[in-house]
């Protein structure tokens, strides 16, 4: 019989099985993925490497990194069918219920989709790797009113994102904040979405099924959709080009106490693991640093800087990936709303890999509940 005492709501601090994928210490604030430090991978790894070490294991030789990149770029244009599905969602829909949606179509329309040998799984991963950033940089430009840019077999993978999506090539520097923002966002252990995959994987459902389910549980503020809500935040504020950083900061500072006086939960602050801070924000909050340089906008540091120490002399709370995050998506041109999708385009590679890896030792996944409601009675 299960007790009151036993329940861990949110599962918080159950330890629910294996993974080799990736090691959160919130003890020494770290982040490996596959052994390799986090912060390591993000200074010197393409996002190419990165996924091909999550899905395998091992970072890639140069043949193997050369083949994969070959694949990838020969398998980016947008499906004419998930074209078509996303044209009949209105420009107003969130999208990540386009995201969600092209995924949805790409597995209908995949013959390898009921096929979940270790072969298929790993092929259909790098389909939906390669096929992601298509669709979001349609979803933007349609948004927008502008028509959709081929991609370009010359460009890596990070610029040739940016080039579906804005038209131009982005300056290298922004190239490399993007490619770290991928690096970072890849994978995080049994997160809420990546548990959601597992779990549909657990009834021997498909691959795309996982990732559709995934896409859901990411889309909410309390997860990866923080990111979007941290530049509301901003918004909220009120961004002025021409302030000077210390009277950003002193707005910033005043809106976060009275946010807090009220109780108010404040996105991209807080996190279930890490109590301390969070391991990627050093390196995320390095690129924000370069894209603000950049674009010659150090009134947005006013706002992170007034935000964050706020809060820590308020709470001791610390800012996660998010933070960093919203504002440097912002400062590239994206749509608030395009930046949870910017997630999903990274994350495909953490939630495939668990998805392979809940496959290939496979346990229903199906918790106890303990009954709160009423006794048996009579009709
Ligand atoms: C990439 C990612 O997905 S990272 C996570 C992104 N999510 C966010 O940024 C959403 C904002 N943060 C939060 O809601 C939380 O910190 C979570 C959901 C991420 C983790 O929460 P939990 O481990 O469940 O802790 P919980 O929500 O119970 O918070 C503990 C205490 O800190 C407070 N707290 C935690 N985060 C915040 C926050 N962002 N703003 C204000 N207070 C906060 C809670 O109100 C609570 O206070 P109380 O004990 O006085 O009631
Ligand atoms: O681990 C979590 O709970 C959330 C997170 O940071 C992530 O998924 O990247």
């Amino acid at each position: 019989m299960t007790t009151t005492e036993e329940i861990k709501k949110g599962l918080a601090g159950v330890v629910v099985d294996y993974t080799a994928i990736s090691k959160v210490n919130p003890d020494t604030n770290s982040l490996l993925y596959r052994g390799y430090p986090v912060q390591d991978l993000a200074a010197t790894k393409s996002f190419e490497e990165v996924a091909l070490l999550l899905w395998s294991g091992e970072l890639p030789s140069e043949s193997e990194l050369t083949e994969f990149c070959a694949y990838e770029r020969a398998n980016r244009s947008l499906d004419p069918r998930v074209k078509a599905a996303i044209d009949l969602l209105p420009t107003d829909c969130h999208p990540m219920d386009v995201g969600r949606t092209a995924v949805s179509v790409l597995g209908a329309n995949n013959p390898l989709a009921e096929d979940s040998s270790p072969e298929a799984e790993l092929r259909k991963a790098k389909e939906l790797f390669a096929a992601f950033p298509a669709v979001v940089a349609y979803d933007q430009r349609r948004r927008r009113g502008l028509e959709p840019i081929e991609p370009r077999e010359d460009l890596d993978y990070s610029q040739n994102f940016l080039w579906m999506t804005f038209g131009e090539e982005a300056a290298p520097e922004v190239v490399d904040a993007f490619r770290v923002s991928m690096v970072l966002y890849a994978e995080h252990s049994f997160n809420a979405s990546t548990f959601t995959a597992r779990v549909i994987t657990s009834t021997l459902s498909d691959l795309h099924s996982a990732v559709t389910g995934a896409i859901g549980a990411l889309k909410g503020p309390l997860h990866g959709g923080a990111n979007e809500a941290v530049m509301h935040t901003f918004d909220e504020i009120g961004i002025d080009k021409d302030e000077s950083r210390e009277a950003a900061a002193a707005r910033a500072k005043a809106w976060m106490e009275q946010a807090l006086a009220e109780k108010k939960k404040v996105m991209g602050f807080g996190h279930r693991v890490y109590k301390n801070g969070d391991s990627r924000v050093p390196t995320m909050k390095a690129a924000l640093d370069r894209m603000i340089e950049h674009y010659g906008r150090a009134e947005m540091l006013g706002l992170y800087d007034g935000l964050e120490a706020a809060m820590d002399e308020a709470k001791g709370i610390k800012p996660n990936l998010d933070y960093p995050a919203g504002p440097t998506y912002h400062l590239m041109g994206f749509d608030t709303e395009m930046f949870t999708p910017l997630f999903i385009a990274s994350r495909i590679v953490g939630w495939t890999s668990h998805i392979m890896e809940q496959r290939a030792a496979n346990s229903l996944i199906r918790p106890l509940s303990a009954y709160n409601g009423p006794e048996q009675r009579e009709l």
